[in-house]
Parts: C-alpha cells; structure tokens; sequence
C-alpha cells in the first residue's frame, strides 16, 4: 500500500518515518527529494515515500501522486503561523486527480510543545468536517516519544478492505 508523508518543512516527517521503522528518534536535516521506507504493520505492508517540504520542493509533490492509497500529513502544532500554508496545500492535494481515492491521516506533530494546538483546534482550522469526499482522521502525536504514532497506523490498517 503506497503512503505519502507530506506536509511543511520542519514538521517532522522524516521523524516519523524513521520512528516507525526503528522505533529511534534519528537526527534529521531537511529532506531534499524523498526517503522511502517498507513499514510492516500487522502483516500489512506500506511503502511510505517521506516527501521535503521546502517551499521549493512542494511543487514537485505531485509526482509522487499516482497510486497513493493513504497521505499522512504531518503538521507542526507549534507553527500556528504557517498553518494557513498547509491548509492550502491539503486542499490542492485533495482537488488532484491521482489522489482521488485517497484517505488521509493529519498527525497533530510536537505535542511536546508548550503552547503548541491542540489536534481539536487544527482540525477546526483545516476545516476536516467538511471534507466528504476523502476518510480522514486526525491523531496527536509526539514524533520524539513515539506517543500516538500506533494509533495514527492502527486507522490506516482499518481502512484497508473497506472500500
Ligand atoms: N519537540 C519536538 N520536536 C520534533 C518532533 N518531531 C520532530 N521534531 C524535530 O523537528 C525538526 C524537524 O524534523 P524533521 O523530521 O527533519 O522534519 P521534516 O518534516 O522531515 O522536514 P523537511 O525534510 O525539511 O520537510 C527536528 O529537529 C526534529 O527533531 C516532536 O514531536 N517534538
Ligand atoms: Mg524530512
């Protein structure tokens, strides 16, 4: 099953990923092109391509487009700043062609945070609850302890043979 991880620069993608590979937090620097990891869950095996999300980087997003089953996005809850920045690209993404059938899993990332949104409040700024043409689910989580990482794949793996 192929899985996209997308969302901005620094929001700890490529923490994640390699969290569910190894269970590690790994020293990271901005990804340039894209990581690509098998993560078995369950006997379910997914491909999940960790996507840089520069600026300059997120128009070539959509060549890793065809035949996503799932994109995770991961959000910075401490970044209310650009939070705007990510809605506009969830709903270019939603709008694409090639992820037409896709579901989408929101990690609310750096729960550690002082201050940082609450999954409740970001999911009310990305207006989730209108989306009705994409399952959807969004998760907290702490990509550094690894806190709410299994319940986000748990959703994935229960989406599967749904459709
Ligand atoms: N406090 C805190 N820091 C985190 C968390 N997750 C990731 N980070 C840190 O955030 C920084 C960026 O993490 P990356 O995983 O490299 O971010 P990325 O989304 O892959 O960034 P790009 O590759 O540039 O798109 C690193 O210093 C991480 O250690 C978290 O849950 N809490
Ligand atoms: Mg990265």
């Amino acid at each position: 099953h192929k899985v996209i991880i997308v969302g901005l620069d620094n929001a700890g993608k490529t923490t994640i990923l390699y969290q569910f590979l190894m269970n590690e937090v790994v020293h990271t620097s901005p990804t340039i092109g894209s990581n690509v990891e098998e993560i078995v869950v369950k006997n379910t095996h997914f491909l999940m391509w960790d996507i840089g999300g520069q600026e300059s980087l997120r128009s070539s997003w959509n060549t890793y487009y065809s035949n996503t089953e799932f994109i995770i996005l991961v959000v910075d809850s401490i970044d209310r700043e650009r939070l705007a920045i990510t809605k506009e690209e969830l709903y270019r993404m939603l709008a694409h062609e090639d992820l037409r059938k896709a579901a989408v899993l929101i990690f609310a990332n750096k729960q550690d945070m002082k201050g940082c949104m609450t999954a409740a409040e970001i999911s009310k700024y990305l207006t989730l609850s209108s989306i009705k043409d994409h399952p959807w689910h969004i998760q907290s989580c702490c990509a550094l302890t690894g806190e709410g990482l299994c319940q986000g794949l748990e959703w994935m793996t229960s989406r599967i043979g749904v459709r």
